[in-house]
């Protein structure tokens, strides 16, 4: 353990990397080399993101904390040490490895918590809701807990809706979310009136890319207007597009729940003569969810995905495939995700530049226009009569409730974020990082998309369990990474370089 005395000053724990102000409320960093420093932290003076860069390559960076902006805030006893469910494991709050802080920033009577959802639906929206009430209610004894309806436009143009344990019961073995979902409809400065009017001082907000990404902006107002107002995000998207964090909830459900519609596809294929079943799923620019469901499926012939670019005809082309493997098996399964291919589909079709209510491009159709292709080139091009069966389960793959583990990761979310809340931190994403349950700054997830790395191992692994080619050649995959670094992603003999923020 490093410690230094003088005021304002951190201390260390080189064994779990713990950065703690004398005041005892600790400070979520990232570190990207493991190894003890020593350090002290300048005091915030803005909302720029405190990071301090070592002569030994190793990053510090603070997690925003309300009293950055507001010095000289009270703190209160945290009434979990009084909770029969904590207080036995004394452990939690003496010892430098403890997830509950001593003393917190809010009195249980003054929090009036709101929770909002944005953007499309996954599986595990409604359990998030109901374990942060549960949390909010169960831990510390908050009763003003509302939903917002309908997204962000809901702040400023909806009643909001009263939740409370009895009415949040059982709703995570429903699908969806009980307080409404928009994509659309942000306005910063009415959200933030709507926040300020109401004496909202805790806001919880699910939702993907673009809902964190609004989230910092309404953590960036809240904090120019010198409110006690702590803003936390929990990352949400069944792509699992957020980076830095493990895994985004809902994903292993929709998973999951593909394998219904490969299944299916598989068994059409194998009893049709000459048949080709055709699943296209989620996965607007990162094909995470293709990927896993045909390595978990093993009757996935072919997997298209947005960061693997292919071809349709000549040498080494997907006709070819298919006509080779149809010719060896009789059948084949392909998997394709919705944002492969687009550029192919812009050259044959009308260029579509259509956007959703929240800027994000529409994409055309590329299951339906892939099977009229391959339809096409058979009846025209070969001897062999196809038989072509399309499922498109995409959005039953996102309305189901979530699963168990699903359901066991989302709870560990809420807690995670009502703890950061009233221990005072705002301005943060909650996830797990390395298996640990970390804070992020909102920067650090809305900075780039997290993708699949074609290069690294588990994309590999895909190849070889479908042996279709990939469609790449030595040129492409250099060419691909010239515009942008490759996304970091964990191999399995490696470090990776997302580092470590601990809790
Ligand atoms: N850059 C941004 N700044 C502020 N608000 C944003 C921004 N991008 C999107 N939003 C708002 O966030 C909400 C959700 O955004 P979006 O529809 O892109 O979904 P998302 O959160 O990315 O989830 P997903 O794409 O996984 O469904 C919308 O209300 C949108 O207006
Ligand atoms: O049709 P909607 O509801 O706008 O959502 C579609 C998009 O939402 C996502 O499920 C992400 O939430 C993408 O995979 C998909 O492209
Ligand atoms: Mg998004």
């Amino acid at each position: 353990m490093h410690s230094v005395s003088n005021s304002g000053a951190i201390k260390l724990s080189s064994g779990n990397n713990i950065i703690q102000k004398k005041d005892n409320r600790k400070h979520k960093v990232k570190i990207t080399h493991q190894s003890p420093v020593m350090g002290q932290l300048p005091a915030t003076t803005s909302s720029q993101p405190n990071v301090i860069t070592g002569d030994h390559g190793y990053i510090l960076e603070d997690v925003p904390h309300l009293t950055d902006y507001i010095p000289h805030l009270p703190t209160y006893p945290n009434p979990l040490q009084d909770n029969p469910a904590y207080a036995v494991v004394k452990q939690y709050f003496v010892d430098t490895d403890d997830t509950v802080a001593q003393k917190v920033y809010f009195k249980s009577d003054d929090v009036h918590a709101c929770i909002v959802t944005c953007g499309g639906l996954c599986p595990g929206l409604n359990t998030v809701i109901r374990e942060i009430v549960g949390s909010l209610h169960d831990m510390y004894g908050v009763t003003r807990i509302e939903g917002i309806e309908g997204g962000y436009r809901g702040f400023y143009s909806r009643n909001t809706i009263q939740l409370t344990p009895k009415k949040v019961n059982g709703i995570h073995k429903r699908g969806g979310t009980i307080i409404g979902t928009s994509r659309g409809g942000y306005d910063n400065k009415k959200i933030v009136n709507s926040i300020q009017d109401r004496g909202i001082n805790q806001v919880y907000i699910i939702g993907g890319d673009g809902t964190q990404k609004g989230a910092s902006a309404i953590y960036e107002e809240v904090r120019k207007r010198g409110l006690q107002v702590a803003v936390v995000g929990i990352p949400k998207t069944i792509d699992n597009d957020i980076p830095v964090i493990d895994q985004s909830f809902g994903f292993d459900t929709a998973v999951e729940e593909a394998q219904r519609a490969i299944n299916a596809a598989h068994v059409e294929a194998e009893s049709n003569e000459n048949c080709i079943g055709l699943v296209k799923l989620m996965g607007r620019n990162s094909g995470f969810i293709a990927m896993y469901a045909t390595l978990a499926s093993r009757d996935v012939d072919c997997c298209l995905i947005p960061e693997s670019p292919f071809y349709l005809e000549g040498p080494g082309g997907l006709f070819e495939y298919i006509e080779k493997r149809i010719k060896e098996n009789g059948h084949m399964v392909i998997v394709v995700a919705e944002g492969a291919g687009q550029d192919l589909v812009a050259e044959s079709l009308r260029a579509n530049d259509n956007k959703d209510a929240s800027g994000n491009k529409l994409l055309d159709d590329v299951g339906l226009w892939l099977s009229q292709k391959i339809k096409d080139h058979f009846k025209k091009q070969t001897e062999m009569e196809i038989n072509l069966k399309y499922i498109d389960p995409t959005y039953m793959i996102r309305a189901v409730p979530s699963n168990a583990s699903d359901n066991v990761y989302c709870t560990l979310l809420a807690q995670s974020a009502v703890h950061g809340a009233m221990s005072g931190y705002t301005g943060f994403t909650v996830g797990p990082v390395h298996g640990r349950e970390c804070y992020l700054p909102f920067y650090r997830i809305t900075e780039k998309q997290n993708k699949v790395v074609i290069t690294d191992r588990m994309w590999a692994r895909m190849l070889s369990s479908t042996h279709q080619p990939s469609f790449l050649s030595t040129k492409d995959i250099i060419e691909s990474f010239t515009d942008e670094a490759p996304p970091t992603q964990l191999l399995d003999d490696q470090v990776a370089d997302n580092g470590l923020v601990t809790k």
